[in-house]
């Protein structure tokens, strides 16, 4: 026992002086100005904000104890004891925070908080919450949720070049920000046709090997970043969803489907073959003969069809299918995040590395498809306007 204590012991020193450095670095930033005067018109200040939440309210106390008392050096509470016990872990996470930075950070806390409530009180227009950066998809973060809408509602939201690389941006971002489900959706009429077929034109003067290597390596990143994506991620089908944007759907938790959706994955006609892990995760979902009839043989199917073969989770009236998706998904944004993220983790991990290997096999065949007579053909007549799907 008086082992385990200890080694618990040392391994708290080791974090604080690990910690140390970092904080210290922020520190030196912020040129410690509070005094007293600040601390305890903050104090005060606080009690009047609205209720910050619980893990701002760790935070405010962390700083709190450290300004007060200097570092943590009480017994840690039971395991059971779980309000202390997190008390007890934010103090003890600031490690030897000089107690006027502590007094200063929470100044800072506090006065950041009251900025916020002055604003929170109105609903931010649709613009405030979009994240900047994006010129291909709309990114906004509102009631725990980040919802990425893919926006070129012009060209049926056609995945260009720039837009795997801002969505792939876009969930890297969502993995780490305060959100508890990401949503993939689309704006306009359809939710998404595919992979922009212009992006076959521009032909590096290295020649067509080195566009077909540069599009490989473009589309495992993309798919890659779909089977690794650490929370929740649900499919809004807007409208109907063709190529990419369909194959990929087996990577997402869940799928909520228009009931003027319609799935597309026409790999044949255009002289390509599967790809999104969809050689895997279709038959898997479907069976192996639908899957073929949509894979092999390009068959469209209706959201009704895909929700009674298990692609989508449920298919709403396009006529309140905004209303009801949102309401469904503001209460499941209400679920405990970690809780929901570790569930999501279990369940992926049993797979993850079989479908980062499928990723790898399925572009490595389409590459070389890419190169062939049919898929070039295929590209030119829908770009020269002779064929549509
Ligand atoms: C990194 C490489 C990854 C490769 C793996 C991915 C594979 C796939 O995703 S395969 C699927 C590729 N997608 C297609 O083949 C769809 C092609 N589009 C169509 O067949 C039709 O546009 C339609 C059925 C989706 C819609 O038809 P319609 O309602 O008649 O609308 P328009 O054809 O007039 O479309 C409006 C506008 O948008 C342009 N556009 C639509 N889809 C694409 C596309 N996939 N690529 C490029 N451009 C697209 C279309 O050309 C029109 O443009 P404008 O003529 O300039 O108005």
């Amino acid at each position: 026992m008086a082992h385990t204590k200890r080694t618990l012991c040392v391994r708290n020193q080791k974090r604080r002086s690990l910690q140390v450095p970092a904080l210290q670095l922020h520190v030196s930033k912020t040129a410690m100005r509070a005094s007293q005067k600040d601390f305890e018109s903050a104090l005060s200040q606080v009690k009047l904000l609205k209720d910050p939440g619980n893990e701002v309210k760790l935070k405010l106390y962390a700083l709190y104890k450290q300004a007060t008392e200097g570092p943590c050096n009480t017994p840690k509470p039971g395991v059971f004891d779980l309000i202390n016990k997190a008390k007890w872990d934010a103090w003890n996470a600031l490690g030897s925070l000089p107690k006027e930075t502590a007094r200063q950070n929470y100044v800072d806390l506090v006065s950041g908080l009251s900025s916020s409530s002055d604003s929170s009180s109105q609903v931010k227009p649709e613009a405030d919450r979009k994240q900047p950066g994006y010129e291909t998809l709309v990114v906004t973060y509102e009631d725990s949720i980040t919802k990425i809408m893919m926006n070129r509602p012009a060209k049926k939201n056609a995945v260009t070049t720039q837009m795997y690389n801002e969505i792939m941006l876009a969930l890297k971002a969502a993995s780490k920000d305060d959100s508890a489900i990401t949503v993939l959706t689309g704006n306009g009429d359809y939710y998404s046709s595919g992979n922009d077929l212009t992006n076959f034109t521009d032909i590096p003067p290295e020649g067509i090997e080195e566009k077909a290597k540069s599009g490989a390596i473009l589309l495992r990143d993309f798919v890659d970043c779909f089977i690794d994506f650490p929370k929740p991620l649900i499919a809004a089908v807007n409208g109907p969803a063709v190529g990419i944007s369909v194959t990929i759907l087996g990577l997402f938790d869940t799928v909520y489907a228009s009931s003027r959706a319609t799935f597309h994955t026409p790999f044949s006609h255009l002289g390509q073959s599967p790809e999104g892990c969809s050689s895997y995760t279709f038959p898997k979902i479907m069976g192996p003969a639908k899957a073929a009839e949509m894979l092999i043989f390009g068959k469209k199917i209706t959201a009704a069809e895909a929700c009674a073969q298990g692609l989508v989770t449920e298919v709403f009236p396009d006529s309140t299918f905004q209303k009801e998706v949102w309401t469904r998904l503001k209460a499941y944004s209400k679920l405990p995040p970690n809780a929901m993220r570790i569930s999501k983790q279990v369940i992926r991990n049993r797979e993850k590395e079989k479908l980062h290997a499928i990723n790898a096999e399925e572009i490595r065949v389409l590459q070389e498809r890419w190169l062939s007579d049919e898929c070039t053909n295929a590209v030119m007549n829908f770009l020269t306007r002779k064929a549509k799907l």
